[in-house]
């Protein structure tokens, strides 16, 4: 079920402004990568352009290729809702759907595509995917009550619930624990790992401890100068990056000197 993921030489805009330039990386499936940087160097619009979510914004393009299992992401036949379907993400703040109840929220998205389901295949899929994302025990018999009653780190795990009751091939994840609290990013961190036996898990986190603990690849995006694109400046195991980095921008940031 799990994809790898190859980029080369990806060039992506906002109407005529380049924001990333040059990427080219493979992302093993089944592994967790990481995207570290300071800000604005364009890790969340590479991570956009994985799914085609970027392209949602007027203006936005990519040039370059992004094959997913040797598919290209970005051929004219394939359809982008199909890609956001199978490419799942989850984002920053968590978002569950205010007026649904948490059963309905895990089903938000096998509902937007239009998958008629039994109650009995429902009550499964909604159960599996509370279960992979580590929340049945603590929602088990509320099932009907709103997601917004949930805490915090609660709201975030039904997220991912949610994400992956579609079943989706690789998940994103934008900052997925800079709006929790210690306790309950440590819950998604060991989500995170648990996840990675059946998902190709894609990463961007402010936090390099946590880079460091949950991830297997790191990639470190960086701007050359102000008002240049941002651009991958090293990728490599995340060991060997927060241990011995190739380079010295890498080295500054990850040792805190600037960022
Ligand atoms: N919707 C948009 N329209 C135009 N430019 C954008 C848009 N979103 C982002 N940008 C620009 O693209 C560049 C990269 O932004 P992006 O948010 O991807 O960086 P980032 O590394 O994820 O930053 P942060 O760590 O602060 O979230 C920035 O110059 C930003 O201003």
């Amino acid at each position: 079920m799990a994809k790898s993921i190859d980029v080369s030489d990806l060039d992506i805009y906002y109407g005529d402004f380049l924001a990333v330039q040059g990427v080219s990386m493979h992302i093993p499936a089944k592994s967790v990568t990481a995207f570290i940087g300071p800000s604005g160097c364009g890790k969340s619009t590479f991570l956009r352009s994985l799914n085609r979510m970027h392209e949602v914004i007027p203006g936005a393009r990519v040039e370059g290729k992004v094959m997913v299992d040797g598919q290209s992401l970005y051929d004219p036949s394939v359809d982008p809702v199909a890609v956001r379907r199978q490419i799942g993400m989850v984002f920053q703040r968590p978002n569950p759907f205010p007026t649904m109840s948490i059963y309905d929220n895990v089903l938000a998205g096998n509902r937007l595509n239009a998958r008629k389901m039994s109650k009995s295949d429902a009550d499964d899929a909604v159960e599996r995917a509370l279960r992979g994302a580590n929340l049945w025990n603590e929602v088990k018999d509320r099932l009907g009550k709103p997601g917004m009653g949930l805490s915090g780190g609660q709201q975030q795990r039904l997220c991912i619930a949610r994400a992956i009751a579609v079943q989706p091939q690789v998940l994103l994840m934008d900052e997925p624990c800079s709006a929790l609290d210690p306790i309950s990013t440590s819950a998604i961190e060991d989500l995170i790992f648990d996840l990675k036996s059946d998902y190709t898990i894609v990463i961007v986190t402010h936090n390099m401890q946590q880079a460091a603990r949950v991830s297997d690849q790191t990639g470190f995006f960086n701007l050359k100068a102000t008002g240049e694109p941002g651009h991958l400046v090293e990728y490599d195991e995340t060991k060997q990056m927060f241990s011995n980095p190739a380079n010295e921008a890498t080295e500054a940031y990850i040792s805190g000197r600037f960022g």
